[in-house]
């Protein structure tokens, strides 16, 4: 594909320490959490005005599900304005519950699992051609899935059980994947989900959903995990030969790489060969590279994704981590927790460690590990804080993400009851009048226009520093303002 469409939902850990005094109950945060979202919406789950989706289901795990993106900064963009929403919304909870009485501190979590062990996902969506032959996503990118941790895994301190020591895995996710490719809900946790659900033309297009991957806190995992992905779907879409790597047993074969950092462990192939996780991922980067050099760079980032995947590959197979310990998030908070352990002489059994496993990914600016890392110059960034700011308000520009932003934005500014999801756009009160917008990529809908021109009025559109101004959250700030009052509205069709 020429273009392909990106999204990325990630479910976030919610706890609520309490100050002298036992903490809220998770669900409870929850509903904290959420006051101000139901209040501007009437709903936990909404679409917002940069075109994404806030929802909180039944249970404890906020989800922010991205904007559709077709550049991959975009989509970094997007998933990090979902972390300072949730921050917002974190913040203001913590305020509320202690002007109920009920002091204390509000922790957010871009992690996998919880203190309990329970596992919540980060799940990428990936536009591809309804032609991809399915059996070569078992072949190629199942196996690319099932080795990825090494190169995009966010790490993580399993502890000691009676058979092995306490040590550190590459993946959170490995351990709580149940099945290769299903089109069973998300529930039975697939790698691989393939629910045909394509938020586009069913004819042309599937949505891959990937259930498989951690959440990152670090923009430059974010950039190889989504970027090699994607130049692995673009050599699968072209036909190319990818080698044959189909494993006997994923799911055997993701926990065997998870827990091996030597990246020596081997794993079965359907025909019987051995491999590791570094022969699979070398392998599909060789190819990935002479790819590029024959059919050119489709983005201005390949070269850095191919640079970056190559180094961790390196690392992993010579065990010098060093060459990734800034910029991979397995590796990043690898460093700190062995100096650490080093320092102290803790082994990694220590529950010291285990609270600065979980406190890297801790979503406050000022107290998350990974932050503090950044302030330090031990991990690197690839957005300016004035991006990531614009992307909680702003839908990615080149998406039909625009449309719904304007869409709901306009509504609001008039007051009319609507509803919107990823392709639907409708008015309350003219449900005959209601609009789909199946292609991804469009920017503009004249049928949306002319929808909205029916409401009469002018609408004023705010600048930042005046929606910054609002008394909401920035994200759940109007867009517009109606500058005349409406003309009597043209009668609906029914
Ligand atoms: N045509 C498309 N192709 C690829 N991704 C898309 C497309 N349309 C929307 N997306 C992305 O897919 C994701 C959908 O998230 P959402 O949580 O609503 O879906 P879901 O996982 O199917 O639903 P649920 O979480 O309720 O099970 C979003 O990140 C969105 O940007
Ligand atoms: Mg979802």
């Amino acid at each position: 594909m020429e273009r392909r469409v990106f999204g990325v939902e990630t479910e976030f850990g919610l706890a609520h320490h309490g100050q002298g005094r036992r903490g809220l109950a998770p669900d409870e945060a929850a509903r904290y959490l959420f006051r101000p979202v139901i209040d501007w919406g009437r709903s936990s789950n909404v679409f917002i005005p940069n075109g994404s989706r806030l929802y909180l289901d039944v249970g404890s795990h906020p989800e922010y599900a991205t904007a559709e993106c077709d550049d991959l900064l975009d989509l970094i963009a997007s998933d990090r304005a979902g972390e300072l929403i949730m921050h917002d919304l974190g913040q203001r909870a913590e305020a509320a519950m202690g002007a109920d009485g009920l002091p204390g501190s509000v922790y957010l979590l871009k992690n996998n699992i919880d203190s309990q062990g329970n596992s919540y996902g980060s799940h990428e969506n990936y536009l591809i051609p309804r032609t991809t032959h399915f059996r070569r996503l078992s072949t190629v990118l199942l196996p690319f899935l099932v080795t990825r941790q090494i190169i995009a895994g966010a790490g993580r301190i399993v502890p000691a059980t009676e058979d092995a020591p306490a040590h550190y895995a590459f993946s959170q996710r490995a351990d709580h994947m149940w099945e290769g490719i299903s089109s069973a809900t998300t529930r039975s946790r697939p790698i691989i989900n393939t629910r045909d659900e394509p938020h586009a033309d069913a004819s042309v297009h599937r949505r891959l959903h990937v259930i498989v991957g951690d959440s990152n806190m670090s923009e430059t995992t974010q950039l190889v995990r989504f970027g090699a992905t994607d130049l692995v779907l673009r050599m699968i879409e072209a036909g190319q030969p990818l080698g044959d790597h189909e494993l006997e047993n994923p799911i055997s074969a993701i926990r065997h790489i998870s827990h091996d950092l030597s990246g020596r462990a081997t794993v079965r192939t359907r025909d019987g060969k051995r491999v590791t996780a570094v022969d699979v991922q070398a392998a599909l980067l060789e190819k990935a590279r002479r790819f590029v050099a024959r059919h050119g760079a489709h983005h201005d980032r390949v070269e850095q994704v191919l640079d970056l995947w190559g180094r961790a590959v390196e690392a992993v197979a010579t065990g010098d981590h060093s060459l990734i310990d800034r910029e991979i998030d397995w590796a990043i908070k690898k460093r700190l927790i062995d100096e650490v352990a080093a320092r102290s002489g803790l082994d990694l059994g220590a529950p010291r460690l285990d609270q600065i496993d979980f406190a890297y990914h801790d979503i406050h600016p000022e107290r998350g590990l990974f932050h503090l890392l950044v302030r330090r110059g031990r991990a690197e960034r690839l957005l300016d804080d004035a991006r990531l700011r614009r992307a909680i308000t702003d839908p990615p520009a080149t998406t039909r993400a625009v449309v719904r932003g304007r869409f709901l934005s306009a509504a609001r500014a008039h007051g009319v009851g609507h509803t919107v999801d990823w392709v639907h756009h409708k008015l309350v009160d003219r449900p005959l009048e209601a609009v789909m917008v199946k292609d991804p990529f469009v920017t503009e809908d004249p049928r949306i226009e002319t929808l909205l021109a029916r409401l009469g009025g002018e609408l004023l559109e705010l600048n930042p520093a005046e929606r910054e101004a609002q008394s909401v959250p920035l994200a759940l700030s109007e867009r517009y303002v109606r500058t005349q009052p409406a003309a009597p509205p043209e009668p609906p069709l029914v």
